[in-house]
């Protein structure tokens, strides 16, 4: 990525200070146009708060947090509050901050898998179809920075994989940049251009080919670090399609995706089958 692009976000040697202590420190992190990058660490190792400071919703206590002027964010939280008093559809929360055409609103839903939720109420929603719906109203606004804090939870694994292609094709459409945070880490490593591992501070960072060979991440994740690095080999040769099918590289299609389906080049891999 250039040097001479001005980045999204920039975090420049962060910290927050929160109830006597520091929640996290000395974090470097810059988001271009185009670029998914992905935090990942352990719980309470200061992924959301990282993720809060870079977009503003924190305030550092030390170093810097900088937004390019005129920045436009979707945000999909990691906890999403419905006031079950209040009745509002699907169709509803799309156009909550600004009203979009119809016709719109029915495409985006469409393309996350839940259009036949459009007039539900919210609070009907199950979990999976809710962050489903909530990543189309971040879809929606087209921002800039796309920031998505754990975007799959509640989400059944083949729907998962499916909502990360999504998320890179929405990237591929509209060159905006993307930061999530993710505990998915097969998928994580092969959806993202560079890598953050968090623990309090940046253990390591890099490409995901980089990252996973860390001595550090490895030490931090154990046998599932070990798990996604055969994952992260072979995950290129398949698309997850909205309805959670798999479609193969020789274009056939399937409902689920093992390494011996006969879809699969086996050379690089360390073996364990996986739904993709
Ligand atoms: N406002 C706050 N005041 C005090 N402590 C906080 C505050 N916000 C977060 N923490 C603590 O800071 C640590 C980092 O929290 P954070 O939510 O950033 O972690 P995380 O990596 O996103 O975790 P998880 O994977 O569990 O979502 C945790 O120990 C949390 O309890």
């Amino acid at each position: 990525m250039s040097q001479q692009i001005e980045p999204l976000i920039s975090l420049k040697s962060a910290g927050v200070y929160r109830a006597k202590r520091w929640l996290i420190r000395d974090i470097n992190l810059e988001v271009y146009p185009g670029e998914i990058v992905t935090l990942i660490g352990p719980n309470g190792s200061g992924k959301s708060t990282t993720l809060k400071t870079a977009i503003g919703l924190e305030k550092p206590d030390e170093g810097q947090a900088r937004r390019k002027k005129d920045l436009t964010i979707g945000y999909v939280p990691q906890k999403f509050h419905i006031d079950g008093t209040m009745p509002l559809t699907v169709r509803r929360l799309m156009s909550l901050t600004k009203s979009y055409p119809n016709d719109l609103i029915e495409e985006t839903l469409k393309s996350v898998g839940v259009l036949e939720y459009i007039d539900a109420s919210v609070q009907t929603l199950s979990g999976g179809e809710l962050q489903r719906a909530l990543i189309a109203r971040a879809f929606i606004a087209k921002p800039d920075l796309l920031v998505l804090d754990e975007p799959v939870q509640g989400v059944d694994y083949a729907g998962e994989a499916a909502l990360y292609d999504m998320i890179e094709a929405f990237r591929a459409e509209t060159g905006c940049g993307i930061l999530l945070i993710s505990h998915d880490l097969h998928v994580v490593m092969a959806k993202t251009d560079r890598v953050l591992c968090l623990n309090g501070h940046v253990c390591c960072t890099g490409t995901p080919e980089r990252v996973v060979n860390d001595p550090q991440y490895l030490e931090l994740f154990g046998a599932r670090a070990t798990e996604s690095v055969a994952l992260y080999r072979h995950d290129h040769d398949h698309t997850h399609l909205v309805d959670g099918r798999v479609m193969h590289k020789d274009g056939s299609i399937t409902d689920h995706c093992h390494n011996h389906d006969g879809h699969h080049d086996h050379s690089a891999e360390k073996g364990g089958d996986h739904a993709g």
